[in-house]
């Protein structure tokens, strides 16, 4: 581009765009590069929090893109409307891996995208969570049985962790085995470090997402596919089919066992290739090693950075930490009455768990959308067609406009006292807009399963010990972290001491 056209470019989104009249800043509405700057850098997140401050719920964050902090655009952007033709993932950070079949998460058309999910389902029915429960539990056993062996060895009765691995290794060693249908599939939790497969998964989604950024430059991307080293490639390959190779063995098993893909195989086609001549909703092989390294990676990480983020604030706030504590410790004789089905209806801790989720989603940007043919409206405003938009997480959720004490932990604002007492100072607070699962067609499909590990963990953690900040340790603060999409979790120390009595 030469000097004189990149000035009319910018003077043309500046001025002349169909989205020029939309406030926000002007050096991001001229071109798309501050964007990717502050991707690159992990600030996105709290740079478009501070326009949404600062401009209101609705902001031109780039010459084609525009960020909602409303309730309502949830609805507008993620669920069907009579009369309106349905807003596509945005294939920037959605798109296909090139050489493997479609996951839920990479198919955008909708025929393909239901079937995928009509197929997944049967992993996430309330039949199947009360089959899977019992291998949750044996790996939360096993967190608190390890954590407590290290408490036991020293004379005060408690040992310093970073709580953020230990979360990390449950919830990997949980899902790799609802996956693979192998119990030492990671063996974190036994060996006490992650597995190098877990490590390398983490080293991806950096990378996953500042390479996403480089398809807002088409040319740019054709030559760096190009000049990638092989290696790199062959790494993430690699990566891959390990995760296919585990699928592989399980489907050998000889054995009945109650995991994922006791509920997938059914809805295998066995047929060559991709594809079916069996039932519409069946899935081919590669399909399914796709779907199970997705949901691998889908249910891991989210539930880890939620528990992380929630202990966080939790250990900030002692009296929400108190009030927990007593509310667990007061409704179960023993650990084993802890269940899905028991924890459910706890008020105080379904509300901390909440106000864990508002403050520290895993995805804390836009899950984006792409306007449709024709154009269409979001909140009320006309969008031309293309147009990227999403429901930006953490500016909705930490707007002051819209929660009383709104950067507090809070997790009062969630009773149902809060919600019919016009006095409560959290009356008013704009619950709908807090979405951590997504609402809609592509919203979470594991969000029961996800719940329920979350209550077990904190529960069973709040049951057997006596949480604090350590005197000396590592500390974080939780809205500092950078964030590739999903937030880079520093790690934060916490003393746990065997309950008393
Ligand atoms: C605290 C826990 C979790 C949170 C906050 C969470 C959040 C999310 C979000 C925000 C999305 C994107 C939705 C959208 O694009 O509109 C998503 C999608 C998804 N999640 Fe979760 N998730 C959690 C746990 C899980 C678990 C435990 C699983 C499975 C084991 C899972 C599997 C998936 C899958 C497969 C999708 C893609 C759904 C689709 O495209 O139709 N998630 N999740």
């Amino acid at each position: 581009m030469t000097r004189q056209s990149f000035v009319s470019h910018i003077v043309w989104n500046l001025y002349f765009h169909p989205l020029s009249g939309l406030p926000g800043p002007k050096l991001w509405a001229s071109f798309r590069l501050p964007y990717v700057i502050s991707l690159w850098r992990g600030r996105l997140v709290y740079d478009i929090f501070e326009w949404h401050e600062r401009y209101g719920d609705v902001v031109r964050v780039a010459p084609n893109e525009v960020s909602f902090s409303d309730a309502g655009a949830w609805r507008d952007i993620h669920c069907r409307r009579p009369g309106h033709k349905p807003f596509k993932k945005n294939p920037v950070w959605w798109g296909e891996v090139p050489g493997r079949a479609e996951s839920i998460v990479s198919a955008s058309t909708s025929a393909n995208h239901e079937r995928l999910k009509r197929a997944l389902e049967h992993c996430f029915t309330d039949r199947a969570l009360v089959s899977e429960e019992p291998l949750i539990q044996r790996h939360v056993a096993k967190l608190v049985a390890r954590l407590k062996e290290q408490a036991e060895v020293s004379l005060d009765c408690s040992t310093v962790v970073n709580i953020v691995d230990w979360y990390m290794f449950t919830t990997f060693d949980i899902i790799g085995e609802l996956c693979f249908g192998d119990p030492r599939a990671f063996d974190c939790l036994e060996n006490k470090v992650f597995h190098p497969w877990v490590l390398e998964i983490f080293s991806y989604f950096r990378i996953g997402a500042l390479f996403s950024t480089i398809r807002f430059y088409p040319l740019v991307e054709k030559v760096l596919m190009r000049l990638l080293p092989a290696k790199a490639m062959e790494a993430q390959e690699r990566n891959y089919r390990w995760a296919c190779n585990k699928v592989n063995h399980r489907l050998n098993l000889d054995v009945a066992q109650e995991d994922f893909m006791s509920k997938l195989v059914p809805q295998l086609d066995t047929s060559v290739g991709q594809s079916r001549t069996t039932s519409p909703d069946a899935m081919s092989l590669a399909e399914l090693h796709n779907n199970a390294y997705v949901l691998t990676v889908a249910g891991s990480e989210t539930c880890g950075t939620v528990l992380s983020g929630t202990t966080h604030y939790l250990l900030e706030n002692r009296d929400a930490l108190r009030e927990l504590t007593k509310e667990i410790r007061d409704a179960f004789g023993s650990a084993n009455e802890m269940t899905f089905g028991s924890l459910v209806a706890l008020p105080y801790l379904n509300a901390v768990i909440n106000e864990g989720l508002r403050l520290s989603p895993p995805v804390g940007g836009s899950l984006a959308h792409v306007v449709p043919e024709g154009g269409d409206t979001v909140c009320g405003i006309y969008l031309p067609a293309d147009t990227h938009v999403g429901v930006h997480q953490w500016s909705t959720y930490r707007s002051s406009r819209k929660f009383h004490d709104a950067s507090s932990f809070r997790p009062e604002r969630w009773l149902e006292l809060s919600k019919k007492d016009l006095s409560s100072p959290y009356y008013e607070d704009q619950r709908t807009g807090v979405q951590a699962f997504s609402v809609g067609s592509w919203a979470c499909i594991g969000k029961n399963l996800g719940m329920a590990e979350l209550r077990l963990i904190l529960a069973r953690m709040a049951w057997s010990f006596d949480m604090s900040l350590p005197r000396v340790g590592k500390r974080v603060e939780w809205g500092s972290q950078k964030q590739y999409v999903l937030v880079e979790k520093t790690g934060f120390d916490v003393q746990l001491s065997l309950r008393h009595g």
